[in-house]
């Protein structure tokens, strides 16, 4: 049996098509990238035998055939393919990553398209691309605008809080909600020391490592992460106006990342539920504030699985492959 077993759409002109292969490809991100992968017709995915998914060998092999690898690996495994493309000279293909590993790396391009104007030219022109986090891109997404802007310093006090649907831990989290067997809620990250933490203190451009509170629900994917602000904290007489305009002005434009008015329904309800993007790449964000009280609260809604993880993987490897956004 070859070590690829190739599902193409391979018609007329396929040669020409960008090759992918997904490492990791029945997990919870890899799943969603492959069907992501299905509705486009030029880029075509090579898939591994299924009994050979873990043999170093039979991954290179099939890796010197792409243009490029995307890794949907727990971290250590994550590095182990990277150590053998890295082996490979000049027949290595791209590398994006969607685990944690790279994230902070400075060789690294930091998947986030929209964290900068010149984001996107980074991740078309370098080797490896390590696709964000899912709350850092909800973090990111609020703070670094501030921080450019000089409407929040770099050595805020910044405080993160989060909630995500339980397919953010993976195959075991899922089983665990499913089953019946996990809380129905519960905080976590309580020891200081999330993964998250230094790709979001770096990208965000801040000083001082945030105080990060994510915790997990009885929902299977979509993700609420908030920033509340004191304004009178904040230097000059910074309102919701203000930092609504600086994240509009940053996302104008911008096909996934959408800035809300100040008036909308979930300010004048009160309320936000954390599904409402799920099965897009979108990301949503939202200023609720008050003059009366002088206090915000950013919050950035989006899918864990989408612009959290494949949705956004698909929309680097894009970039990457230098096709057009699909
Ligand atoms: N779930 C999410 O919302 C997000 C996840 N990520 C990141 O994506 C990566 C994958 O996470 P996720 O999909 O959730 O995890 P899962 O646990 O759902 O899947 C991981 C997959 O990797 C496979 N695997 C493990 N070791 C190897 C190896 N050496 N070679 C080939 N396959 C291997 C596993 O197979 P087996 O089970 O048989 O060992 C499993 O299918 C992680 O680094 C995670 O941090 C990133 C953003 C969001
Ligand atoms: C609910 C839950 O457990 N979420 C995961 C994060 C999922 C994610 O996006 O992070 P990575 O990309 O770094 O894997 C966690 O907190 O570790």
């Amino acid at each position: 049996m070859s070590v690829s077993d190739t599902k193409e759409s391979q018609t007329a002109g396929a040669a020409t098509k960008s090759a992918v292969f997904v490492d990791g490809a029945s997990g919870t991100t890899g799943l969603g990238i492959n069907e992501r992968l299905r509705l486009q017709n030029d880029v075509v995915v090579k898939a591994i035998a299924e009994d050979k998914r873990k043999d170093a060998s039979a991954k290179r092999a099939l890796m010197e055939e792409v243009d490029l690898v995307i890794l949907c690996l727990p971290d250590a495994a994550a590095k182990e393919t990277v150590a053998l493309i890295d082996g490979m000279g000049a027949a290595a293909p791209k590398i994006l990553d969607a685990s944690t590993a790279f994230r902070v790396a400075p060789d690294w391009a930091y998947g986030f398209p929209e964290l900068a104007a010149d984001q996107a030219d980074k991740i078309r022109n370098v080797k490896k691309v390590a696709n964000p986090g899912c709350y850092p891109t909800g973090g990111i997404a609020l703070l670094r605008p501030l921080v450019d802007a000089g409407l929040m310093p770099p050595d805020y006090p910044v405080t993160v809080n989060a909630v995500s649907g339980y397919s953010g831990g993976g195959k075991s989290m899922i089983a665990s909600f499913e089953d019946g067997s996990a809380p129905s809620f519960e905080l976590y990250g309580l020891g200081f020391e999330h993964k998250h933490l230094p790709e979001m203190q770096l990208y965000s451009k801040l000083t001082h490592r945030p105080i990060f509170v994510p915790s997990v629900g009885n929902f299977r994917q979509g993700m609420l992460v908030s920033v509340p602000l004191q304004l009178d904290a904040l230097p000059g007489k910074v309102g919701g106006a203000e930092l609504h305009a600086a994240l509009s002005q940053r996302y104008a434009g911008s096909r996934y990342v959408s800035v809300l008015p100040l008036d909308n329904e979930a300010a004048r309800s009160g309320k936000l539920e954390p599904e409402a993007l799920n099965d897009t790449n979108k990301l949503e964000l939202y200023v609720f504030a008050s003059d009366k009280h002088r206090q915000a609260v950013l919050v950035a809604r989006l899918d864990n699985l989408g612009k959290g993880a494949s949705g956004a993987a698909v929309q680097n490897m894009r970039l990457m492959l230098g096709l057009s956004d699909s």
